[in-house]
């Protein structure tokens, strides 16, 4: 399915929560929807996944509008942090519900990954842990297999071993069966090495959309003596400079890491996560895709 968002904006009151955001999403990848807190993720997700409707703008899934359009939301799963489940059902009541929501719905996988989890579908929601939830909920929006499946933040409680586990099990699922994946996180280097793309939301706004390889290539660190340093960034687009007496270090994006290299500075790897935090700085604001 093909998402084409033009213009969206989202006004709660005097909050503008999305303003003016554009972007395509193509069929089959997997995007990665970063930002700090209250950047509109959230919101995004949930006009996506015909929840919520926008204030302006338009979001066309398939060429359809998806607010309470059921051809249209039947085909998304939004996996949110956690209130997924009404607190008096048990699990199994949980799965014959997908069962009957989601058209693509696999009984298989959804007992394959229950048993991953430890999961028994005689438990009720609310005796459930934290964790427990958050592996409910990477079960039901996997084996949903729905053509666009959201993943809001849906590690909370999951340790490192659990988390690590939701990441091969998602990539397994989308092998054999691709689909259209955005995930949500705050901890973006845990899930870079799954992302085709990386979107970058900032106060409202599509700070960045690029693919993660390229991201690698065009961002990066050097560090060398500062008067090295401060030839090389010379109209350079720099997002971060530290000095450290004699020394300096500075994080560059959307440049040629070769020429730091021809020009013998030390070139290292910049994290996606640092680079979010230095894009989304104040007063900065970030950069032009
Ligand atoms: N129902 C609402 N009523 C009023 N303001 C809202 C509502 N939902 C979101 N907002 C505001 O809109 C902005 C964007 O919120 P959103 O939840 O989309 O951000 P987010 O990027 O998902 O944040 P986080 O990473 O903290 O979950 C925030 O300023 C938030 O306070």
């Amino acid at each position: 399915m093909n998402v084409n968002i033009s213009g969206l904006t989202k006004v709660y009151g005097k909050k503008r929560a999305l303003d003016g955001i554009t972007l395509q999403l193509e069929e089959n990848k997997i995007y990665g929807l970063l930002g700090r807190n209250g950047a509109g993720k959230t919101t995004l997700m949930q006009i996506l996944a015909g929840q919520i409707m926008p204030t302006g703008g338009s979001v066309l899934i398939n060429s359809q509008k998806p607010f309470e359009n059921q051809e249209i939301t039947e085909s998304i799963c939004l996996i949110n942090e956690s209130e997924n489940f009404k607190k008096g059902l048990k699990i199994k009541d949980i799965l014959k519900i997908a069962n009957y929501f989601y058209p693509n719905w696999n009984r298989e996988t959804a007992e394959k990954l229950l048993e991953d989890f430890y999961l028994n579908e005689n438990l009720k929601i609310k005796t459930l842990s934290k964790g427990m939830e958050s592996a409910l909920g990477i079960t039901v929006g996997l084996a949903s297999r729905s053509p666009i499946t959201i993943f809001d933040e849906p590690y909370i409680g999951l340790d490192a071993a659990a988390r690590s586990k939701f990441y091969d099990l998602l990539l397994e699922e989308y092998e054999e069966y691709p689909r259209t994946l955005i995930l949500s996180t705050h901890l973006i280097d845990e899930i870079t090495r799954l992302l085709e793309e990386v979107l970058i939301v900032s106060e409202g706004r599509l700070l960045m959309q690029k693919n993660t390889d390229e991201l690698r290539e065009e961002s990066f660190v050097v560090n060398g003596s500062s008067a090295a340093v401060s030839e090389f960034v010379k109209n350079k687009n720099v997002v971060y400079r530290k000095s450290f007496g004699s020394m300096e270090q500075a994080v560059l994006y959307g440049e040629n890491r070769m020429e730091a290299n021809e020009a013998g500075l030390q070139v290292e790897h910049v994290p996606v996560q640092d680079l979010m935090v230095y894009l989304t700085a104040k007063p900065k604001g970030g950069v032009s895709a």
